[in-house]
Order: structure tokens, then C-alpha cells, then sequence
């Protein structure tokens, strides 16, 4: 069996500029398809094995991402900031948090 390390792919500073750092704004105006053919974004793998459900996955994702952040203000519990949060991995089949995160949703008044 042969596992891509996507990980590695996007922690790769010849292919991203700060590649540790949290910065959304970097896939605006962004011309690399993550559809499976530019191999430094494949969070659906590539080839003939890649993800079938990429299709539904991009529309449910959008109305699901967009729903949570327009209709809810976001904040962390007792008024911890992002730079208390601990990011320590775990190793698996995929990489996850050690410490689940846990957000405060508050219905947002627009
Ligand atoms: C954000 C949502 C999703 C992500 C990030 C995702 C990601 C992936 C990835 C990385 C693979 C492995 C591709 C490879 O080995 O190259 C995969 C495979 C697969 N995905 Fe998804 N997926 C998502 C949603 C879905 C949905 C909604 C469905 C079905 C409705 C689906 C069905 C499958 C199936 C059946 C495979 C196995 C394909 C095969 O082995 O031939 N996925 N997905």
C-alpha cells in the first residue's frame, strides 16, 4: 500500500510561503486546482483513486462552512485566545488533535 503524506505535502516551504502559519486569505485569487491535478493541494487525493464525492462534498461544504459563519458568532471557551489553543497532533491514519476543540457558538444578531 502506498500512502500519500499529504501532511507533508502542505507543510512543504518550497511549495507554501509560511506553511505553519494559519492564513486563510493565501486561497484567494488562487489559480492551483484542488481537484486533484496540482499535487501540492490534494485534500481529495488525485488519480483514479481519489475521492469520488468531491463534487457533493464542495456543495455541502460551502452551504454547511458559510450557514455556521454567518449565523454565528464564534468564540473560545472562557476567553481563551487562538494562541492558548494546544495543537498537539495525533498520529493515525490521519493526523488529528489530541484535544478535541471546543468553540462557543452564539447566535449572531443579523
Ligand atoms: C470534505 C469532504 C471530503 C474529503 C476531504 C474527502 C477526501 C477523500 C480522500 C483524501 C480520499 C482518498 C483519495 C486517494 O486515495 O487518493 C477519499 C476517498 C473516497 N471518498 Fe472522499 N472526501 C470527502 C467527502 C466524500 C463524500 C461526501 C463522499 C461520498 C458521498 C466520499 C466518498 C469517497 C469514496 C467512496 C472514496 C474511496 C475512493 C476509492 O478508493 O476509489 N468522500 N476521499
Amino acid at each position: 500500500m502506498v500512502i500519500t503524506n499529504a501532511w507533508a505535502i502542505a507543510r512543504d516551504p518550497s511549495l507554501w510561503d509560511n506553511p505553519a502559519e494559519f492564513q486563510p486569505e493565501r486561497f484567494l485569487n488562487f489559480t492551483i486546482d484542488f481537484k486533484g491535478h496540482d499535487f501540492q493541494l490534494i485534500p481529495f487525493g488525485a488519480g483514479r483513486r481519489g475521492c469520488p464525492g468531491i463534487t457533493f462534498a464542495m456543495a455541502t461544504n460551502d452551504l454547511l462552512f458559510t450557514n455556521l459563519v454567518h449565523k454565528f458568532d464564534w468564540a473560545l471557551p472562557d476567553g481563551a485566545k487562538g494562541e492558548d489553543l494546544d495543537m498537539t497532533e495525533c498520529t493515525g491514519l490521519t493526523i488529528h488533535r489530541k484535544l478535541h476543540l471546543l468553540a462557543v457558538a452564539t447566535p449572531s444578531s443579523c
